[in-house]
């Protein structure tokens, strides 16, 4: 696949009809040191990007497809204009499915074309900014002194109604 054509995203994601489609779909990963990887890789590609090696994305033309596909064609046409791997590995395809791609490749998607979408980042996790940090802080204070206040202001009042 080294001499294969190489797409970028804006001209994959015009591919988006009936009669014309395209989908990326993450097909190989071929860790480094391996002329070429076992196919069992392919399954465990989310597993592996740890792993030194290279990811490939590669681009279907699925246009012949449509009408056969077991999914339907509408499935694959909202699978158009992105990364369509999530889609792909959700179903569950077989490996009768997988066997099945090579049919469709027509080249690869040059991967810094391809927008990311902002990973979410859980609270507590590092992803707490300092102004956070500091207004937390804040409230935490204000959960001690508050009664404190409360407590000093009944002590004076009864206090001062004592004298009188
Ligand atoms: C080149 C790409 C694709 C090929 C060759 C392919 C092939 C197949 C095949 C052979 C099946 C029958 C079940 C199986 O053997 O797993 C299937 C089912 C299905 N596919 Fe795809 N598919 C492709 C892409 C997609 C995409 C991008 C989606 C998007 C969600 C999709 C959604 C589905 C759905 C919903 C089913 C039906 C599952 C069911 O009802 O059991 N497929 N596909």
């Amino acid at each position: 696949m080294a001499s294969s054509k190489v797409y970028l995203f804006d001209e994959i994601a015009k591919h988006n009809k009936t009669n014309d489609c395209w989908l990326i779909i993450s097909g190989k990963f071929t860790p480094f040191g391996f002329p070429s990887s076992p196919s069992s890789m392919n399954c465990v590609i989310k597993s592996q990007l740890n792993y030194p090696g290279e990811l490939t994305s590669e681009v279907y033309d699925v246009t012949s497809f449509m009408d056969d596909h077991p999914g339907g064609g509408e499935v694959l046409l909202s699978s158009t204009g992105k990364d369509a791997t999530n889609d792909f590995e959700d179903v569950g395809h077989s490996d009768d499915a997988r066997g099945m791609m090579g049919k469709y490749v027509i080249g690869e998607v040059d991967i810094t074309t391809v927008p990311t979408k902002r990973l979410y980042v859980a609270p507590g996790l590092g992803g707490t900014s300092s102004k956070d940090d500091k207004s937390e802080f804040l409230i935490k204070i204000l959960q001690l002194i508050v009664p404190l206040l409360i407590l000093g202001l009944a002590l004076a009042a009864r206090t001062y109604t004592k004298k009188e």
